[in-house]
């Protein structure tokens, strides 16, 4: 059978911003004839994230990525449907996710590596489990969860930054959902803060390219920071983590604003930042959303009773074509997304 797939075509170096032409397409053809335990799936949407920024270089930097080869083909989340299975738990028309999804319209997998969805649990909208009711979701709901520390009725300030990504503005709702007083979110432009406060429920938000950060944090959380989650690290986070209460929590999901540089992760914080969680006895743990499997079924439950209530709200930029995955990935990693980086490659 004919079939389109993308190829890691470049590494862009440690040290620099990824281009489209780090990736390419190829056409080619799949011999669909399975294995005992092999699946053949059509691709739906494929997940764009900015772990896979450190994928493409020869060293990842995290234990547990591993990096693309040249001129293999690209993977990472996806969601498809099965068209033919010789694994005994999967059907044809089956819906399945997976962590190794090749970029490709479609491809044998190992039916071990699938999970089988039920769509009924994202109303049909099978986007929404790499997004809101996948693993971005749970990134969110796991990360305020077990590293926040958040309190219903303790009248807690929440800051956000990549408020207005993925995993970003369902923290930021989940915060408030769990019972923050005041939710802060830190994006990257006008439009974007206006969606936060106007349709997200955020308290406000701040435009750390046109705004005064430092001015408007003081501004806008007047009792200071209880609970910071972290999704760019870098200068941003040492302006928030400077205005945190004693006792405060940092949750540390990402460091997006390094991902570009040859720096190990987490990379080392400023001196005079890692001085303020000293002095304040503030916790910064890492969170990986990896490390809590054995929660996902209740939280994935959650999350989707939220969005099915309309409690909690998903943004999504979804582009259509398998051949754009690499054009999409540059433009997330600059923030040309609201909410969860897609690309729909078959209905
Ligand atoms: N710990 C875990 O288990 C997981 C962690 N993550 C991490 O969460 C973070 C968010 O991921 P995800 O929600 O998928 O991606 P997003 O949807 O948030 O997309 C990335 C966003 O980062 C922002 N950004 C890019 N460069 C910078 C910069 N230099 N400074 C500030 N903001 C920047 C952009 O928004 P803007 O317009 O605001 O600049 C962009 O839209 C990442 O750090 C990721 O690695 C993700 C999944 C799981
Ligand atoms: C090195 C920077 C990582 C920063 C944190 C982050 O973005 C983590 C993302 C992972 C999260 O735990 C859930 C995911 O989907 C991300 C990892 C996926 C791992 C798949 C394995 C890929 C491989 O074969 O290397």
């Amino acid at each position: 059978m004919h079939v389109q797939r993308i190829l890691f075509n470049s590494r862009p170096g440690n040290n620099g911003a990824p281009v489209p032409e780090n990736f390419r397409l190829e056409d080619t053809s799949l011999q669909p004839d399975l294995n005992e335990g092999e699946v053949l799936v059509r691709t739906l949407y494929l997940s764009v994230d900015p772990y896979m920024r450190c994928r493409m270089n020869e060293d990842t930097g995290a234990g547990y990525l591993t990096p693309w080869r040249l001129s293999e083909v690209a993977d990472g989340g996806g969601v498809g449907r099965v068209e033919a299975s010789r694994w005994d738990v999967l059907a044809p028309g089956d819906v399945v996710t997976g962590f190794n999804w090749p970029w490709a319209t479609h491809g044998v997998l190992k039916g071990s590596a699938l999970q089988k969805m039920d769509p009924q649990l994202v109303d049909g909208h099978l986007s929404h489990l790499l997004g809101a009711v996948g693993l971005t979701g749970l990134t969110a709901l796991l990360g305020i969860r077990e590293k926040g520390h958040v309190t219903q009725g303790a009248n807690q300030t929440l800051v956000v930054s990549g408020a207005a990504g993925a995993c970003g503005s369902i923290a930021g709702q989940v915060g408030r959902l769990d019972g923050c007083s005041r939710v802060l979110g830190v994006c990257g432009s006008r439009e974007k803060c206006a969606a936060l406060v106007d349709e997200l429920g955020f308290t406000a938000a701040i435009d750390y390219r046109r705004d005064d950060v430092d001015a408007r944090l003081k501004e806008c959380c007047p009792d200071g920071v209880d609970v910071y989650f972290d999704n760019v690290g870098g200068a941003i986070s040492d302006a928030v983590i400077s205005q945190m209460n004693s006792g405060g929590h940092v949750v540390l999901c990402g460091q997006i604003s390094q991902y570009n540089k040859d720096v190990p992760y987490p990379p080392p914080l400023d001196p005079r930042t890692q001085e303020t969680l000293l002095r304040l006895g503030i916790t910064r743990e890492r969170f990986t959303v990896l490390s809590y499997m054995d929660q996902v079924d209740a939280a994935l439950l959650q999350l989707s009773t939220w969005v099915r209530s309309g409690q909690l709200k998903v943004r999504e930029t979804v582009v259509d074509g398998l051949e754009n995955m690499g054009v999409a990935f540059c433009s997330m990693m600059e923030g040309g997304n609201m909410g969860k980086q897609i690309i729909k490659v078959s209905d």
